[in-house]
């Protein structure tokens, strides 16, 4: 599915409004009217529930919650927050229905700041799509009031006070809710690791949106769904062979970290590869066939690190290489040689990346659209500097990937997948459990077996980062986040595959 920005959510808002001969206040209803439901479901009707307001459709969003709990049974208290002469349309509209019994506090001074208590139960509408500047004043006097209260606070379509997509000025004060409520789609705010203070846990609910509007508007960002990756995904053919799904090379291991290479291989096999072949060092030969007897193993001539390429590399479908490889002379030479001669597809990851990332030289002889790299974030930062901030990350990602033409999986708990073409996609799949090591080997196996068995490069990174995190998500219910280990995410790979290759309800 596709982001989208503020300006673009209010188009959305207006085109929606217009299409469907329907006032702005009937869409506001339905707005928090799909925002009382999921609050209903969530906390019990002897709550009661303070909610702040701001002067915008935020806060007539506010208003009509407050409206509907009360008819709910909810005990409420409404607090318009700030000078009451600049509010919108609809927020007027919907003060004037505000129930007698619902007589709204003002606060417009410090004085006039309620004390809220760990227990309260807070709704913030005070600032959505609409801030266009940090917050300062009496809002901040609010919003300060808030956090330090303790009280659970749930954030009416976005946290007050952060931008929506872009980098929030250092000076402005921001909510730090506990659930974010947002509407039709999640927004780029949601996804990245800086906001997660501010974000807690979001949750989408849908409030009927032109679809025809969301489907042509121009947007390069995407949040990828099980629906996107089900359609990619391909059955098997009855009489198909080994030989349609592709043999894979993996260039994995270094002595201590043979690991990797088992690793990779071993996810790589249960993704569907045809043929698998590991070239480890001399350490890992035992290893690897004790481990993962389905691949085929070749030894460099090297007893403890990648020093050649082998001689047959041309009959390979795909090469993944990097996964505990190390960064020896041997070794750079080694991945020189793979980046100057080759014409397979290459899945570049770890020590791999930091080789490249050392020498423009190499970065130079990157060939065009072949290549996916899937550096962690620190591996990122090698391959291209420092960054500043999270919306800097994805600058770097969109430039990068279209510099160099080619696919980066910048891992992290949304991976934001980058394509040559400056598009990101960002994955819903995956959790915490997998922040242990190994996991990365196991990515790096899973995509190079979809490469080889002819997904685009695009497609490969796609599915191939849902599926782990969807392995991982399936992994939580037998083993948890805590104990969860690389090896758990490889053993729910079948499951995983299962459940994509499912038809969907
Ligand atoms: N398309 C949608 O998704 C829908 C959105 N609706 C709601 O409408 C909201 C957007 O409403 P608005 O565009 O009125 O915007 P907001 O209510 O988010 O805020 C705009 C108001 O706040 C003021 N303001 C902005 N930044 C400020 C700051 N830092 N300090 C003090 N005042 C500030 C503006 O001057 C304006 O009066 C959404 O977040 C959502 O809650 C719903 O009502 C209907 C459907
Ligand atoms: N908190 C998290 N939530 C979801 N996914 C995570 C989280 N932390 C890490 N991951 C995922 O785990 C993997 C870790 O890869 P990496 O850092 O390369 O590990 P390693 O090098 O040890 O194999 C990536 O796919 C990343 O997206
Ligand atoms: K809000």
């Amino acid at each position: 599915m596709k982001l989208l920005s503020a300006e673009q959510t209010r188009a959305a808002d207006a085109y929606t409004i217009q299409g469907e001969g329907i006032s702005s206040t009937d869409l506001m209803e339905r707005a928090a009217r799909a925002f009382a439901g999921w609050f209903e479901n969530k906390f019990q009707p002897s709550e009661q529930v303070h909610i702040f307001c701001g002067p915008g459709n935020n806060g007539g969003d506010g208003l009509v919650v407050a409206r509907l709990l009360h008819e709910r049974t909810y005990g409420v208290q409404v607090y318009l927050v700030g000078e009451q002469d600049k509010t919108s349309q609809d927020f007027s509209i919907n003060l004037k229905r505000l129930p007698e019994a619902l007589q709204p506090k003002h606060i417009a001074k410090s004085a006039d700041l309620p004390a809220l208590v760990k227990s309260s139960c807070v709704i913030d509408a005070l600032f959505g799509t609409g801030l266009n500047r940090p917050v300062t004043g009496i809002f901040a006097q609010v919003i300060n009031m808030m956090n330090e209260s303790g009280a659970t606070i749930t954030s009416l379509d976005m946290p007050s006070g952060l931008y929506t997509d872009s980098q929030t000025p250092e000076e402005g004060a921001i909510v730090q809710a506990n659930h974010t409520v947002s509407f039709e789609l999640p927004k780029l705010a949601f996804l990245l690791p800086q906001h997660e203070q501010f974000v807690g846990d979001w949750h989408v609910v849908p409030i009927g949106l032109s679809q025809q509007f969301i489907s042509e508007v121009a947007s390069d960002l995407y949040f990828t769904t099980q629906q996107d990756v089900h359609q990619l995904i391909r059955p098997r053919k009855k009489f198909s062979h080994k030989g349609l799904y592709g043999h894979a090379l993996l260039l994995c291991g270094g002595y201590g970290k043979i690991g990797a290479a088992v690793l990779a291989a071993r996810a790589c096999l249960r993704s569907g590869a045809g043929l698998l072949t590991v070239q480890v060092p001399q350490a890992g030969y035992t290893v690897l066939q004790t481990a993962v007897p389905e691949a085929m193993t070749l030894t460099d001539k090297h007893r403890k690190h990648l020093s050649a390429l082998p001689s047959n590399i041309d009959t390979f479908d795909v090469i993944g290489v990097g996964p505990g490889l190390g960064t020896e002379r041997v070794t750079k030479t080694a991945v020189g040689q793979l980046l100057a001669t080759v014409s397979q597809p290459l899945v570049i990851d770890a020590d791999a990346i930091n080789i490249v990332a050392s020498s423009d030289k190499l970065k130079a002889q990157l060939p065009k659209g072949k290549v996916i790299f899937t550096p962690h974030p620190k591996e990122f930062e090698r391959l291209v500097g420092k960054v500043k901030n999270d919306y800097d990350r994805l600058q770097h990602l969109r430039e990068f990937c279209t510099e160099y033409q080619c696919y980066v999986t910048l891992k992290g708990s949304h991976t934001a997948i980058g394509t040559p073409e400056g598009k990101v996609y960002f994955n819903s799949t995956g959790n915490s459990g997998l922040a242990t090591g190994g996991t990365g080997d196991v990515l790096t196996g899973v995509i190079t077996a979809l490469v080889g068995q002819q997904y685009s490069l695009e497609e490969a990174c796609l599915l191939g980062v849902y599926i782990h995190g969807l392995a991982a998500d399936l992994a939580l219910s037998t083993v948890g986040s805590i104990a969860m280990t690389a090896s758990d995410v490889i053993d729910h790979l079948p499951k995983a595959f299962m459940h994509l290759n499912q038809p969907m309800p």
